[in-house]
């Protein structure tokens, strides 16, 4: 990711898109959003976050041309076997919705007591130089938390208001960008993709 040339996001998220330019903008980098170049979302057919990140950030790079980062992200709730993990985006069905997903969650969750009611987000960032490059970066960060019975705070996006931070005793929607991205699965992996950048 030199600052010689630009870089695709390859994501319809506006929050994620937001995130990312809080993250690198202080780094000099511009992040231009994958609809800035004509990219159309991609049917997500793979079974792992990281097929997933992997074929968004292929299809951003040769449609724009440019090399490109996706994000593939979701929520793995243990109460749930792992759901709605790969699906958490749309959870509650289509079209995507954070709200009918966050209502959703609450209802599968209703008679899981406080102390059962552990998750994680999870984050994969792939970073393509170009949609052929056969040795894509990858990295993959989680951040543990819990499943609140309401939602708090008005901050973040997705599943947020509802996941709870024991050790700042706040949830993700209650935390000022820039501590959600200190301590994010997005955040971290996003330090730790350009760490690996540095060195490519
Ligand atoms: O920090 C987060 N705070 C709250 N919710 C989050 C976060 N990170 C991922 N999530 C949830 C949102 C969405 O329900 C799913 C991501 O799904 P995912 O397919 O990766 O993203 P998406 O479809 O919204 O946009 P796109 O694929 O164009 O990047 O996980
Ligand atoms: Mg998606």
């Amino acid at each position: 990711m030199s600052r010689a040339f630009d870089i695709v996001l390859a994501s319809g998220n506006a929050g994620k898109i937001r995130e990312f330019n809080q993250l690198l903008s202080p780094l000099g980098y511009e992040v231009k959003a994958q609809a800035d170049y004509g990219v159309a979302e991609v049917e997500e057919t793979g079974l792992t976050f990281i097929e997933n990140a992997l074929l968004k950030a292929r299809e951003a790079s040769r449609v724009s041309g440019l090399p490109a980062l996706a994000d593939d992200s979701g929520l793995v709730v243990d109460a749930l076997q792992g759901a709605p993990g790969i699906y958490s985006a749309r959870y509650a069905g289509e079209p995507k919705s954070d709200e009918a997903n966050n209502r959703k969650l609450l209802d599968q969750l209703l008679e899981v007591p406080e102390g059962e009611r552990s998750a994680r987000y999870w984050c994969v960032l792939v970073y393509l130089r170009h949609a052929d490059d056969p040795v894509p970066l990858i990295v993959q960060q989680h951040w543990q938390g819990e499943i609140l019975a309401h939602p708090r705070g008005e901050g973040g996006f997705g599943y947020d208001p509802l996941f709870w931070i024991p050790e700042v005793r706040m949830s993700v929607a209650e935390l000022s960008a820039e501590e959600k991205n200190r301590l994010s699965h997005r955040g971290r992996a996003m330090q730790a993709l350009l760490a690996q950048l540095s060195s490519h």
